[in-house]
């Protein structure tokens, strides 16, 4: 890759002023696009993700247009920032010069590019080949190269160049996830006047497993530049917090962490954020907790209530035959969501004769997911070798054994699949939410439906009503799917009421609200403690005669 230095300049300003924040490997500067002094966005609240909610497609003729993104964290950004007047920072999905901003069904969007090696080094390789299952407990082993790392330093200023250039002052930045964790560091080097909060929607890992990543200390100053850091999980959380302390050796008592500062600038920039530690240093304090992300549960109940999704839903059982029982799995084609297990258990009761085609159809909805990098591509031969023998095991032509999907699949469509689904299976080995689960849970509302739910998923953690399973165990699984087909109609409403209750009470809005508000709260905190010592202050120089102006 090129790591000279020029030519490494972000894509919004179109002229950028060079800011000496980040050194790539070669001690060349990481271009900055903004200084503390010429900060002149306009929105207050500005979300930088990987993903917009829209990916360009460019077709073969040349024309182009727009699509949406798959994933849950799109799904779960997607209300927030429509709720908002904010801006949207991020890559539109395909290698290339895509930096005009723009609108997207009421968001404003403000595009990042990537070229084609960015593409390859930051997203596929240090992204997806090295973070992600890193991150995901090393169920594929993580690769690690120098040149990804370089790229992905490079990529992350860019994000916060781009994020930097459209914050008015004193904004409040939401970086998300694991592709962006330099961006909390680098946004607080050129614009200290922002309020920054980071939201990590995958696990982060025992440090143990952390702590084979060459650049791990370098990963968690970055992210120690946010004030508020958000986990899904409350595990996720105490993993970080114990990385912090063995990598850093900050104080961390509790969610708060105590972050030495070193640059003045950064002082003078936000007086407020700086305080005195108990050792005599300058301090800020930041927040490491959970804050379990979820989904618009009011709006894929609307659509399950609507006629035609439920006649949708009727036919889809048709089309298969009318089995008895239908099952369903919805996942990413990723190695993290189990659904070799998932498929394994399943061929297992047909081989057994514990289940019949006609008794139970599963269908496997599989998502195109990052298919340039290698163990996705192997995945997908396997599963899909897998899928054809049990067909040609088990199929009848009345009834196919798995109906099989390798492609992304519409909102309407996947409620209406929710709705046609007696049983839905989410086996994930580790997941950091999985919002399927809780999207299945919002679809019932005739109360009906058995969620089988790994306990490696994130969701697991608030979905105790579900049949709980440990993926691994193929009998476990298998007995788990058996007593879901036979599961009595009073348990099954019992079960789901439990489930429908917590969606519905802890939806995505209450989620943004909850991080957003300890992000304010703690910018207060800090300026109320500052009020306090300033009013300390003024009352023991009155005590003392007061100063010669008073
Ligand atoms: O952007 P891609 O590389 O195509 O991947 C799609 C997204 O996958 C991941 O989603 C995670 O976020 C969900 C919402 O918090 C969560 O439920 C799920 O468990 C996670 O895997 C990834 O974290 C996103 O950055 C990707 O956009
Ligand atoms: O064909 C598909 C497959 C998935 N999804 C959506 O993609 C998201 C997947 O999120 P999840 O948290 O379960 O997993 P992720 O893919 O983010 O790891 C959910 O909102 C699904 O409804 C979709 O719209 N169409």
């Amino acid at each position: 890759m090129t790591s000279e230095c020029a030519g490494v300049a972000g894509t919004v300003d179109a002229s950028p002023v060079p800011y000496a924040g980040h050194r790539d490997e070669q001690g060349c500067a990481i271009s900055s696009e903004t200084t503390p002094d010429d900060a002149s966005g306009t929105y207050s609240l500005v979300v930088v993700s990987n993903r917009l909610p829209v990916d360009k497609v460019v077709a073969a003729d040349g024309s182009e247009s727009w699509r949406a993104s798959p994933g849950g964290l799109v799904t779960a950004l997607e209300p927030v920032m429509r709720e908002s007047d904010g801006a949207w920072v991020g890559w539109a999905g395909v290698a290339g010069d895509h930096s005009e901003p723009f609108e997207n069904d009421g968001i404003s969007i403000v595009p990042v590019s990537l070229s084609a090696e960015d593409v390859e080094f930051y997203y596929e390789g240090f992204s997806n080949d090295t973070l992600w299952p890193l991150y995901h407990d090393v169920i594929a082993p993580p690769t690690y190269h120098r040149d990804w790392w370089d790229s992905y330093l490079i990529v992350n200023q860019r994000f916060a160049d781009a994020a930097a250039a459209v914050a008015a002052q004193g904004a409040t930045v939401w970086v998300q996830d694991y592709q962006l964790q330099l961006v909390p560091k680098m946004l607080r080097e050129s614009r200290p006047d922002l309020v920054i909060g980071f939201f990590n929607h995958i696990p982060f890992p025992a440090y143990g497993i952390f702590s084979q990543l060459p650049w791990r200390t370098q990963i968690v100053e970055g992210l120690l530049g946010a004030d508020v850091i958000g986990f899904q999980r409350v595990a996720d959380a105490g993993n970080f917090s114990r990385a912090v302390r063995r990598l850093t050796g900050y104080t961390t008592k509790g969610a708060t962490i105590e972050v030495p500062i070193e640059d003045e600038a950064e002082v003078q920039g936000n007086p407020l954020r700086a305080k005195v530690s108990r050792r005599g240093h300058q301090v800020r304090t930041v927040t490491a907790r959970a804050f379990p992300i979820s989904i618009d549960a009011a709006s894929f109940e609307e659509l399950a209530h609507r006629p035609e999704i439920q006649a949708r839903a009727r036919e889809i059982r048709q089309e298969l035959g009318d089995p008895e029982i239908v099952m369903l799995g919805v996942d990413r084609l990723d190695y993290t969501k189990g659904i070799g297990h998932r498929l394994k258990a399943y061929g297992e009761l047909l081989a057994e004769g514990k289940i019949s085609v006609a008794d139970a159809s599963l269908v496997q909805v599989a998502s195109p997911s990052r298919e340039r990098v290698q163990t996705y591509m192997t995945l997908r031969d396997e599963i899909e070798l897998t899928v054809g023998r049990i067909n040609g095991d088990f199929s009848t032509i009345s009834h196919t054994a798995i109906s099989y999907l390798h492609q992304g699949r519409p909102r309407d469509e996947m409620v209406a699949l929710y709705l046609a689904a007696d049983i839905m299976l989410v086996t994930a080995l580790r997941d950091g939410m999985n919002l399927v689960a809780k999207e299945y849970v919002a679809t019932r509302f005739d109360n009906d439906g058995v969620l089988v739910l790994s306990e490696f998923a994130g969701a697991a953690d608030e979905l105790k009503a579900a049949l709980l399973v440990n993926p691994h165990d193929i009998e476990g699984l298998k007995e788990a799917i058996l007593r879901a087909m036979q599961m009595p109609r009073h348990e099954r409403s019992r079960r789901m009421r439990s489930l429908r209750k917590r969606v519905k009470e802890h939806d995505v809005a209450r989620w943004s609200k909850s991080f957003l508000d300890a992000l304010a709260d703690q910018t207060l905190a800090q300026s109320s403690a500052d009020a306090a010592a300033a009013a300390d202050e003024s009352a023991s120089e009155s005590a003392n005669g007061g100063d010669e102006q008073s």
